[in-house]
């Protein structure tokens, strides 16, 4: 067997390595590809042929994904929570202490002086007083989103005596066993930003959070308070800001997602998108991502998709069959008997749903005909069926 990997964007080479070449064709250019696997680019403007079984994404956020398109087809996108997380958290500690402490313009005056000049001790020591910045213990900080990256930022935040809030309407158990119990829960995102001294989003880009940042909450925050957007551009409704930095308002906006609007703009500081850029991060997600797409390509097991159920099961030594279809009643009844009609005997089965999808697994004690996987593929509610290769084949 051998799989086609077609990848976007440049995927760090130990994820790279995690394909084994004998099993897996990986390059940008493959034209009927098994799995995508990449990090920011668009999908959206690309046509996704039909052989596509899995799109992975190094990284966390997937708004570059069709994702609804994907689920209609049966397809799952996977993702590498927290992979990333550390290398963002320390670039917002970096965001805030370039805010607190003035040090983009401090760098540009050093710059600046004339290295020649006879004053030029006199100059720095001169100069330095209208760098005078604030320390981090005593303030507040206002985390948005406290899932992997957000939940980090509060702990580090803590960590350097600050004093948190967080808002997060959907925090997990998992996360909220992971955040420090200083950190105080907001009643709602008026009351944090309304509070904060920094605010930091760390939510996803979906419809609901589509400007979540908008006039009347940039309203409420206080003056000279510092925004933090290692998150996503649409989060943050740009006219109204730009309007809020134009009256004198908000010390400084951080973010990680320049645009032509906010160049030059004072009191703007943008990054080129370089939360998840370490060598560190990069590596982690790849081969968490790669190990995933494997793992399902190979075994149909699914691991860390945004879109599908987890669903993982042993493999026995026979065939395996996965199939993906529309959560509605009798899904798996109607597969069990088209199975049964053609002699065919359930050795292992497992069922999982997410929202309006779920997701079977099922070992059979011989070879599926095309013929049978047709007539599965044909039952109303059925989105996508594979026939898994056998272990060792
Ligand atoms: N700058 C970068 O390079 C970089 C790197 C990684 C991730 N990101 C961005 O950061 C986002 C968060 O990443 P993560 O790994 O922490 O994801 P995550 O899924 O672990 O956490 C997101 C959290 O946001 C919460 N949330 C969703 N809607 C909310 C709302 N309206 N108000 C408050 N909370 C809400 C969720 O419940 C969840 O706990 C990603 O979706 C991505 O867009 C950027
Ligand atoms: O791949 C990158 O460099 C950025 C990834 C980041 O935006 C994410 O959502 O994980």
């Amino acid at each position: 067997m051998a799989f086609q990997i077609r990848t976007y964007n440049q995927i760090a080479p130990s994820g790279l390595q995690a394909f084994p070449q004998s099993l897996y064709q990986v390059a940008p250019d493959i034209a009927s590809p098994d799995g995508i696997l990449l990090r920011s680019a668009n999908l959206h403007e690309v046509p996704l042929p039909e052989t596509v079984q899995g799109v992975a994404r190094a990284g966390a956020g997937v708004n570059n994904i069709p994702v609804t398109s994907l689920s209609e087809r049966g397809v799952p996108v996977f993702n590498a929570p927290g992979a990333n997380a550390n290398a963002v958290k320390e670039l917002v500690l970096a965001g805030m202490l370039l805010g607190f402490r003035h040090l983009k313009q401090a760098l540009v005056f050093v710059d600046e002086l004339d290295p020649s000049s006879p004053d030029f001790e006199r100059a720095v020591e001169g100069g330095k007083k209208r760098f005078v910045g604030h320390e981090l213990p005593g303030r507040r900080l206002g985390v948005v989103g406290l899932g992997a990256i957000g939940g980090q930022v509060a702990n580090a935040a803590r960590g350097l005596g600050m004093e948190v809030i967080g808002f997060d309407p959907g925090l997990t158990v998992e996360h909220a066993w992971r955040l420090s119990s200083d950190v105080r829960q907001a009643p709602n995102l008026e009351a944090l930003l309304a509070e904060s001294d920094v605010v930091s989003l760390h939510v996803p880009l979906i419809e609901a959070t589509r400007g979540l940042i908008n006039a009347d909450r940039l309203r409420v925050m206080k003056d000279d308070a510092l925004l933090l957007n290692f998150a996503r551009d649409g989060l943050v409704d740009r006219a109204a800001l730009l309007e809020v930095l134009g009256k004198g308002r908000l010390s400084v906006y951080v973010t990680d997602f320049p645009h032509p609007e906010l160049q030059g703009v004072e009191r703007v500081l943008s990054l080129p998108h370089l939360g998840a850029s370490t060598v560190e991060a990069e590596a982690n997600s790849a081969v968490m991502v790669v190990n995933n797409l494997r793992d399902f390509l190979e075994n149909g097991n699914i691991r860390h998709s945004v879109n599908f159920p987890e669903v993982i099961m042993p493999r026995t030594d026979g065939p395996r069959l996965a199939v993906a279809n529309a959560n509605v009643p009798n899904m798996v009844g109607q597969v069990g008997t088209t199975l049964a009609e053609a002699g065919l005997n359930i050795v292992d089965l497992l069922n999982r749903s997410k929202g309006d999808l779920a997701y079977t697994l099922i070992d059979v004690d011989g070879p599926v005909p095309d013929r049978v996987q047709a007539a599965i593929q044909a039952i109303d509610g059925v989105l996508r069926v594979r026939r898994i290769p056998d272990v060792g084949a």
